[in-house]
């Protein structure tokens, strides 16, 4: 598809450069209830990264390796395999085949054009889209994600490495694979190869624990239990040099060539058979003509609290773009944002919403790490006194029940001033879902004293919350 579903039009009153989550829901809320028309400029796929490399195929890949793993910590239990052809080709399924038909049917079902292209700025409120010019009448939406950094160490380019794409949509497993980084794209990946059957694998993270910007004993945890699952985890390591003689273009998720020759930063050195790059992202704006309205032409784009950028007040950057949080939910909450204020202000009527979101996460690896918030290192920086509590899950009648060797800790930060939470953290199996009853107790400001009548039902994880309030209330008396 071209510009042909309008061809002759070229002025919109919202132009979104960019149709991954973020992209269509700005231009769903610029448009649903304000009879703003908008177009949607994608190059590749409308539902971007996340539905098709990044968060679908991913949790699609981790969700029968975590079948498996519960079922392998019932006694009573057995029988329970991945059969990787069908888990491959189920996860063919959740990314509709790198089709995205039914994306651009709800697009263009709710009345937001698609045009497939590159856009770039080529002035104010102007967008060129492959030699065509677009004229937005009221605002243009950047949202253009990120891709895969890959940094210069020496070989890695060459050795043609794999990326978060190819982890994501693999289709043939290596024996042997070396992961560059320990956040949680690694520490995803590294969950789901090894379940798949990958026999030897290394994670290699230059900080000193894995998923680093969570609570330390996040990181601490999911490395024992990489551990045990007979992963090795090369923490406070960096890689410095890569080798691999024999390089071929295979393919997305094919093995990309011979034998890799891995150097650390101790002399070390490690041979797989593929190399997984999951060292952060790189922001797309490198092509994004931002130097035609005088701004960085590289980088996150900087915007205040209305996903504005300064100074222009008919640009706005939602989703990975902006820097702010590399999440779909927290990219998918700016659009909802940006979206409204641009209906609003369209309207002649001042923005009425900004950005106030405690940031959730989970990352799906096993156990689960979930946080809502601020770390207890994150709001000691922002300069709060703040008062901390811990408990051990595994001591609870809920996670009893759950595994038979359940691992996992939850931690709370609460400021005093206010006596309410800046920052939750939970490690464990199956506590994602647990997750948004932090952020609604950080958004709703719910003192402690209030928390104790929020009742969590027996015998559930929930019920940490009460065990967390109990160590709170002890800690308070000195015991
Ligand atoms: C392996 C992996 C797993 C992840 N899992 C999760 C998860 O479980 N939960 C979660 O919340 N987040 C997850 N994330 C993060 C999530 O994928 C991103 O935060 C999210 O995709 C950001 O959305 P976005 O629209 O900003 O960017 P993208 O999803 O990257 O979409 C940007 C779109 O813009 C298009 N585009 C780029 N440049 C141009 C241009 N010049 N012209 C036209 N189109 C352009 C691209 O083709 C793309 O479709 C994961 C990321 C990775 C890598
Ligand atoms: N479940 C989820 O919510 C989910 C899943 C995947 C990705 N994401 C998002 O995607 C973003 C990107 O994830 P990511 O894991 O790529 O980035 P990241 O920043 O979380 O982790 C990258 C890690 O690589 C390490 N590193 C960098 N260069 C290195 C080198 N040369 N040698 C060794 N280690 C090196 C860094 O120290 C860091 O720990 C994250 O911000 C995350 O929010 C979210």
């Amino acid at each position: 598809m071209n510009a042909s579903l309008n061809p002759d039009k070229t002025e919109w009153d919202v132009i979104v450069i960019g149709g991954g989550p973020p992209g269509e829901v700005a231009a769903q809320y610029a448009t649903q209830h304000s009879g703003l028309d908008a177009v949607l400029v994608e190059k590749e796929l409308v539902g971007g990264e996340c539905s098709y490399w990044a968060c679908m195929p991913s949790k699609g890949l981790l969700r029968p390796i975590e079948l498996v793993n519960d079922a392998a910590d019932v006694q009573g239990v057995t029988g329970a395999t991945v059969d990787v052809a069908a888990v491959l080709a189920r996860r063919d399924t959740i990314v509709n085949h790198h089709d995205d038909t039914s994306q651009v049917s709800w697009a263009t079902g709710v009345g937001i054009d698609v045009i497939r292209g590159h856009g770039r700025l080529a002035g104010e409120k102007t967008v060129e889209v492959d030699g065509a010019r677009l004229t937005a009448r009221h605002a243009v939406v950047l949202a253009t994600g990120t891709r895969a950094n890959v940094p210069p160490i020496e070989g890695l380019r060459e050795a043609r490495p794999w990326v978060s794409r190819d982890a994501t949509n693999v289709h043939e497993i290596p024996r042997r694979v070396v992961i560059v980084g320990g956040g949680v794209v690694a520490c995803e990946a590294a969950t789901w190869l090894r379940g798949l059957g990958v026999e030897e694998l290394t994670v290699v993270e230059g900080g000193r624990r894995l998923l680093g910007k969570n609570e330390p004993f996040a990181g601490d945890i999911v490395g024992e239990a990489f551990a045990k699952a007979g992963i090795t985890v090369r923490t406070g390591t960096r890689v410095t040099a890569v080798s691999r003689p024999d390089v071929n273009d295979a393919g997305e998720g094919l093995i990309h060539g011979g034998e890799v020759t891995v150097t650390l930063s101790d002399g070390s050195t490690v041979t797989a058979d593929e190399i997984l790059v999951a060292a952060g992202r790189t922001p797309n704006s490198d092509d994004l003509g931002l130097d035609t309205v005088g701004l960085e032409a590289r980088g996150y784009v900087a915007v205040d609290d209305h996903l504005t950028v300064p100074g222009h007040d008919w640009l706005h950057v939602v989703g990975d773009l902006n820097g702010r949080a590399l999440l779909t939910h927290m990219g998918k909450y700016q659009a909802r944002i940006a979206g409204e204020n641009i209906a609003a202000r369209a309207a002649g009527e001042p923005a009425p919403q900004a950005d106030r979101a405690p940031v959730p996460q989970v990352t799906f690896t096993d156990p689960e790490v979930g946080s809502a918030g601020l770390t207890e290192a994150q709001a000691r920086e922002a300069g709060l006194d703040v008062e901390c509590v811990e408990f051990d899950l595994a001591a609870l009648a809920g996670t009893y029940v759950l595994r038979d060797h359940y691992v996992g800790r939850a931690k709370l930060v609460l400021d005093p001033a206010t006596d309410t939470l800046v920052g939750a953290t939970f490690v464990g199996s199956a506590i994602a879902e647990l997750v948004h009853s932090a952020t609604v107790a950080i958004v709703g400001n719910v003192p402690v004293s209030d928390l104790w009548h929020a009742v969590p039902s027996y015998p559930t994880i929930s019920e940490g919350w009460l065990r967390l309030l109990e160590t709170l209330d002890q800690q308070r008396r000195g015991k």
